[in-house]
């Protein structure tokens, strides 16, 4: 398969950069990033690309999703900031594509995937369950695309279990000290210089509580599952939300 990478110069894209040069049965043909010569989505169609794997910024994968389902470009993306009107709007353009396929994942490493859908079981057996994620300074966006994800499968499996709401007796608070609101799952955001990609969710029920962590200690954890998305993404048309399906885990 012939592979473009958008942010290839990027922190994750020029990990994936190494990682599918690696890979026998794929040949990376184009490398775009805003600081190169390259910087045109038209070398993706010169170079014959069949699949891109998007790394790029929240303000501008929608353009590039865009301009490769309109060229039966699959696509990889890890890039964050999809809330369900840019899937919905995601989805209008593959149906005049029928054949392409676009994987969006929040976040590619097996060991986070398995987190949210721990994080997602064990919800409806405790009272409390809140979200804190912790990053580099120089992420983009907040909450993190994971933590966000994590928040609704959590609140899905409750109101499927018919669980309450959350307990929280806050009157009075600054702006922002009971994190975010996400359907109903408060959700925290650290900014710290040295981390890389971190996450716990705390469940918390009378006399206990229970933590699940996750780290990506290095930018290396989010290349398997890239790799795997662009084996099988060309098999799943459409458009696929998370990696879980690929991995046999839905
Ligand atoms: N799903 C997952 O598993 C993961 C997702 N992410 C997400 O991936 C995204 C990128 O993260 P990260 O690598 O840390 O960010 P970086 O800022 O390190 O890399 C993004 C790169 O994309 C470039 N870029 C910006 N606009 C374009 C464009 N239009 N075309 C081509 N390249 C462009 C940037 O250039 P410039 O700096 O000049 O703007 C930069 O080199 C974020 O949304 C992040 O949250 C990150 C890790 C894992
Ligand atoms: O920007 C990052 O670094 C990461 N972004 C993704 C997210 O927003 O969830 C995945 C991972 O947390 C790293």
């Amino acid at each position: 398969m012939r592979v473009g990478v958008l942010g290839a110069r990027g922190k994750v894209g020029a990990e994936v950069c190494r990682a599918v040069e690696a890979a026998e049965d794929l040949e990376l043909v184009a490398q775009v990033d805003t600081g190169d010569d390259s910087d045109d989505l038209g070398a993706l169609t010169e170079r014959g690309v069949q699949a891109v794997v998007d790394f790029t910024h929240p303000d501008v994968v929608m353009d590039n999703l865009r301009h490769c389902v309109e060229h039966g470009i699959h696509a990889v993306v890890g890039t964050t900031g999809f809330d369900d009107a840019r899937l919905d709007t995601l989805r209008g353009w593959l149906d005049a594509s029928p054949a392409t396929g676009v994987l969006v994942a929040p976040n590619f490493s097996v060991g986070a995937i398995l987190m949210m859908r721990f994080a997602a079981e064990a919800a409806p057996y405790f009272e409390s369950v809140e979200v804190v994620e912790l990053h580099h300074p120089d992420k983009a966006d907040a909450p993190s695309g994971t933590a966000t994800r994590t928040a609704r499968l959590i609140a899905a499996a409750r109101a499927e279990a018919g669980s309450g709401p959350v307990p929280d007796a806050t009157s009075t608070s600054l702006d922002g000290a009971r994190g975010a609101d996400v359907d109903g799952i408060r959700v925290h955001g650290l900014r710290v210089r040295g981390l890389v990609a971190h996450q716990e969710v705390i469940l918390g029920g009378p006399g206990e509580t229970l933590t699940i962590r996750h780290d990506s200690l290095d930018r290396v954890s989010f290349t398997p599952g890239v790799l795997l998305g662009l084996r099988q993404v060309a098999a799943h048309p459409g458009l696929t939300v998370g990696l879980e399906s690929y991995l046999g885990l839905s």
